[in-house]
């Protein structure tokens, strides 16, 4: 279990985590999602000792990262920017930590298998594809057996076959009971490897709860409507708290209102309607909602390419 609490981080006047406190838990894969910038590989960081809390404090197994007698049984970390030296060979690399940790030689053959090296494992490291690195860093991630998994962006660089089986093997390690926290951008791929959701943003945690919840729980309702009269249906509904998205010819999404006020607005109009579906939030839906406000980097619009949603105002 990994729970933080009251953990801040300012690298001069920037704060890059701002007083959070979570609990991750065992037996479950926790997803770590927020826009660029938004803290995640420093809170990660924070568990795993390499950066001191500014305030807070953070601890695994109800110890700090440094405080445990033996790291590398306790917690296996994939960060960003991992030091591997070019030079050495996989097997090297991990031969090299297992000796400096205890890890008997066979774990070495062990998590080679596991993570599908086997073929580059006596190649040097300075020539490997993103996507071989990446599986190294989670070789040695798994080589102390721990308990808990830290994965900062595990399926970076990585082929649709090597995604599937860092989603197998994350769902695997959280079935034994293990701790596993692991961050992405891929929403697609977290909305099927998580069971629960930590959302954070310019260093504050904007959700923590069960995926199901965070996809369900959107504060504005979203119904797909059909109706021979689209044009006649947007003057009806429309107001600056609806939002209107225009799908194809007849067929639209409503933001924020409820089926019932869209059927009653309709019927007042005598506007045929032929479908009315309540949909359910994608976990990319969510995330948007939850994150509109907190993105450091924001994207511009090109001001000649007309928006894709047409707001009704
Ligand atoms: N060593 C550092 N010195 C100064 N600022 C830093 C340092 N490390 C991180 N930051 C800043 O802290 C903030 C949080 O960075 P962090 O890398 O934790 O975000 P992130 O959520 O992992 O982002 P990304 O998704 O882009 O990897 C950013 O504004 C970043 O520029």
């Amino acid at each position: 279990m990994i729970e933080a609490q009251g953990l801040s981080k300012r690298f001069g006047a920037k704060t890059a985590v701002d007083n959070v406190s979570f609990t991750v838990q065992p037996g479950k894969v926790t997803g770590f999602l927020g826009p660029n910038g938004a803290g995640k590989s420093t809170t990660m960081r924070m568990i795993c000792g390499l950066d001191n809390p500014t305030a807070g404090t953070v601890t695994v197994n109800g110890r700090p990262y440094a405080r445990h007698k033996a790291p590398l049984h306790e917690v296996g970390a994939l960060l960003e920017a991992k030091a591997v030296h070019p030079k050495r060979t996989a097997y090297n690399h991990l031969r090299a930590l297992a000796a400096t940790h205890g890890i008997p030689a066979r774990r070495i053959t062990e998590v080679i298998e596991l993570t599908g090296l086997g073929p580059a494992a006596k190649k040097r490291v300075g020539g490997f594809s993103m996507g071989m690195g990446q599986r190294l860093g989670i070789a040695a991630a798994l080589l102390g057996d721990p308990q808990t998994l830290i994965l900062d962006e595990p399926v970076n660089g990585l082929d649709p076959e090597g995604v599937q089986w860092v989603r197998n093997l994350a769902r695997g390690l959280a079935a034994e009971g293990r701790t596993v926290f692991i961050s992405s951008h891929l929403m697609s791929e977290m909305a099927v490897t998580a069971d629960h959701l930590l959302v954070i943003g310019r260093g504050r945690i904007l959700a923590d709860a069960p995926m199901d919840e965070v996809t369900a729980g959107s504060a504005r309702e979203r119904i797909r409507v059909r109706t021979d009269d689209a044009e006649a249906l947007i003057t009806a509904v429309g107001s600056a708290d609806v939002e209107i998205r225009r799908l194809a010819a007849g067929h639209l999404e409503i933001i924020g209102l409820p089926a019932r006020s869209i059927a009653e607005a309709a019927l007042s109009r005598r506007i045929l309607i032929t479908e009315l579906t309540p949909q359910q939030l994608s976990l990319e839906d969510a995330y948007m909602e939850l994150t509109r406000d907190e993105l450091e980097y924001r994207s511009q619009q090109p001001a000649d390419v007309p928006a894709q949603e047409g707001r009704t105002a």
